[in-house]
């Protein structure tokens, strides 16, 4: 049996990066304009900080503004949203992120509709996820945008490809399915309650994972050949006793990667495949968002 290739996401997010930076200083030769992304973290999940505090990093190393806000965990909602107002009207930012999780205080729907449509890198708000819906070009969510390129990278054409999403999140699982359906794939949808997981996976060309459950997906479900992404970012315990012993964890997939890479033609490793590939596609999207809101003037 021949092993899976090893879909390499850091590598393709590094070449991505450095011709982002070319991008970046050619808008600036014809614009005069630096592309300026602001990101928002409200509260001190130390996650979300590690994730807020890697964008800022590369937004700087591709030559692009990088505009920080920390709010403190108990600002209010109206706080957010005076500081979200504040920025769609500031013409040094051309993109705002909003980091989630929020505090459960603040209602997230509210607060990703108050960021101006055209600023939204993040393709979160409604009316980027309808123009997406439509088929209409717009700013498309980083995580699934940076899924296509990937299996194109892999594929070539994903024209009359079966493709299975598992997960059906407004933030993966939705707009995934759109890209795949706009590529002219034959698109399924798992969710909690689909009842023949197993049969659909076997059918599929094509397998995104996106459930947030660690080694959900078992090699005996995959047609050989199929083309696996995986999208799950699960911190489990570290897998060294001593390790363990300390509180270490290690991030695994959504799938039983060893097991699947003996029966897939491709595979998404967890870390270095998708994720790496997520903030490459934000600061993909910021530069779009730049050249459209200079476009017209
Ligand atoms: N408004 C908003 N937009 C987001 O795009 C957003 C968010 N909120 N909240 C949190 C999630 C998570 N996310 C990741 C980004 C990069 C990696 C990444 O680079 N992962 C590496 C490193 C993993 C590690 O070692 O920590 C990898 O998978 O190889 C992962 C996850 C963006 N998110």
């Amino acid at each position: 049996m021949t092993e899976a290739i090893i879909i390499d996401g850091k590598e393709f997010s590094s070449n991505l990066r450095n011709k982002i930076a070319e991008d970046v200083k050619t808008f600036k030769k014809e614009r005069n304009v630096v592309p300026g992304l602001a990101v928002v973290l409200v509260g001190e999940d130390p996650a979300s900080r590690i994730y807020v505090r890697k964008k800022e990093e590369m937004t700087t190393a591709v030559g692009m503004n990088s505009l920080s806000y920390r709010l403190d965990a108990n600002a209010s909602q109206q706080e957010l949203l005076d500081l979200i107002e504040t920025l769609n009207h500031d013409p040094a930012v051309h993109g705002i992120l909003v980091q989630l999780p929020l505090p459960k205080h603040i209602d997230t729907p509210t607060i990703l509709e108050a960021i101006d449509p055209d600023k939204d890198v993040d393709g979160f708000h409604v009316v980027n996820a309808g123009r997406l819906a439509i088929g209409t070009p717009s700013l498309v969510p980083c995580t699934p945008a940076g899924c296509m390129m990937l299996l194109e990278h892999s594929l070539g054409s994903l024209k009359g490809k079966n493709a299975l999403v598992i997960g059906r999140s407004t933030i993966v699982g939705r707009p995934m399915a759109q890209l795949l359906l706009a590529a002219d794939c034959t698109v399924t949808v798992a969710h909690r309650h689909t009842k023949n997981l197993e049969e659909l996976c076997r059918q599929a060309d094509i397998v995104v994972a996106a459930v947030g459950i660690p080694h959900f997906v078992k090699a005996s479900w995959l047609k050989p050949g199929a083309v696996v992404i995986d999208v799950g970012i699960n911190r489990v315990p570290a897998e060294d006793e001593a390790a363990k012993a300390a509180g270490k964890t290690r991030i695994v997939g959504d799938v039983d990667f060893v097991e699947a890479a003996k029966v897939a033609s491709a595979i998404t490793p967890v870390p270095g495949g998708v994720g790496p590939m997520t903030i490459a596609c934000l600061l993909n999207n910021t530069v779009q968002a730049a050249r459209n809101l200079t476009s017209a003037s």
